[in-house]
């Protein structure tokens, strides 16, 4: 094996770290955040959340299974450039078409490897995520910084429409059809359509900019919001349309950016996290049942909402229906209407679990039972 070239890493604060390129050869910026899992890199590295966001993989072994064609979440690679402690020298599965490291040369995705991504995590989760510049043509950490402080910031990006489908499309129910959602395309992940799907539920995928009327003009049975990159105090558009779909008492559910913006139709503010979370093994407790979950994240931001009492909206009564054990970050949301049943609600977490345990796919029934609901009265 060939010795790849040498590549440099630099922090918005300065910090800089020294290793080889990984990866197309070039320039990149982005936000540096840190992912726990120890698999499923393939998932994370398509998942459009991570739009202009640069992945530390904690795990010290990237690339061990190579990439092969099924596990993608999305039609490309979304990181904006990816940083691996020690890269698999040989991919080894039954599955594996090419290598992780051919894999990120051929979508041009930069990448850094070979650094000490132990210190650079604990920097993150000191400092905060921050902007980061990886290059492998700027050998002067001063100069590549420079740039990183001409880089856009996380904070205040509007990003959903970016990642969004250009044009709707529909994901058919298996067997009998039971209900039809709309989805709006934040920057979904191809598994979630794929889960409801699986419970007889047609999904009509329609783009980041759909209006209210493109919504209600699908006579759906619910209105489903995905995950996406980007800050949700931004999402405008996405918060009239909850709020409309929320007037008419369509039934709702929300993952991720879902859930931000669905914190926001109720009235609650977003804010920013020091570093996020992103990795599969995140304890959240579901707080109607007592029950902890073991759960995939990839948020930087949060809904910021009380969690020791229920919230009056113009829709209903809103609560925190999930925290984080971690850290008591608001981990979901539910809307009761005025007879106290369930009529929306949402998670800050991955119930499609693509990569990660499948413990919250309970919710997806959930979703179907709402809809149930709703169709009987
Ligand atoms: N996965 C997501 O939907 C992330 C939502 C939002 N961009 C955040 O960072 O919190």
């Amino acid at each position: 094996m060939t010795t790849r070239p040498p590549a440099l890493l630099v922090l918005e604060d300065g910090r800089a770290f020294r290793g080889r390129s990984y990866g197309a050869a070039g320039e990149t910026f982005g936000e540096a955040v840190f992912a726990t899992g120890m698999t499923g890199y393939q998932e994370t590295l398509t998942d459009p959340s991570y739009h202009r966001q640069v992945v530390v993989q904690t795990a010290p072994h990237i690339g061990n299974t190579g990439v092969n064609d099924d596990d993608p979440e999305s039609g490309r690679i979304w990181v904006a450039g990816y940083v691996v402690r020690d890269p698999a020298r040989r991919p080894s599965s039954w599955r594996s078409r090419r290598g992780l490291d051919e894999e990120l040369t051929a979508q041009g995705v930069v990448g850094i490897s070979d650094i000490d991504t132990r210190a650079l995590t604990r920097h993150l989760r000191e400092r905060g995520a921050m902007r980061v510049g990886i290059s492998t043509v700027e050998t002067d950490a001063e100069a590549l910084r420079r740039k990183v402080l001409d880089s856009p910031e996380m904070l205040g990006a509007d990003l959903a429409a970016e990642v969004s489908t250009p044009s709707p499309y529909v994901v058919p129910a298996e067997g009998e059809r039971r209900f039809t959602v709309v989805a709006l395309d934040l920057g979904i992940k191809t598994m979630t359509p794929r889960r409801m799907a699986e419970r007889g539920i047609e999904v009509h995928v329609l783009p980041a900019t759909a209006t209210v009327d493109d919504v209600l003009g699908l006579r759906p049975d619910g209105l489903f919001l995905s995950n996406g990159p980007g800050d949700p105090a931004t999402a405008d558009g996405p918060v009239g349309v909850v709020q409309a779909a929320l007037e008419r008492a369509l039934p709702f559910f929300g993952i991720c950016f879902g859930n931000q913006v669905f914190g926001r139709a109720l009235g609650f503010g977003t804010y920013k996290l020091g570093y996020g979370h992103r990795g599969i093994n995140q304890p959240v407790q579901d707080r109607s049942t007592g029950k902890v979950e073991v759960t995939a994240h990839n948020h930087g931001f949060a809904v910021e909402a009380p969690l020791d009492r229920a919230t009056d909206t113009p829709y209903g009564t809103a609560e925190v229906s999930h925290v984080c054990l971690n850290d008591d970050v608001v981990e979901g949301l539910a809307l009761r209407d005025r007879t106290g049943r369930l009529s929306g609600f949402s998670v800050q977490y991955h119930p499609e679990a693509a990569a990660g345990p499948h413990d919250a796919a309970y919710l997806f029934d959930r979703f179907a039972d709402v809809m149930s609901a709703a169709k009987e009265s």
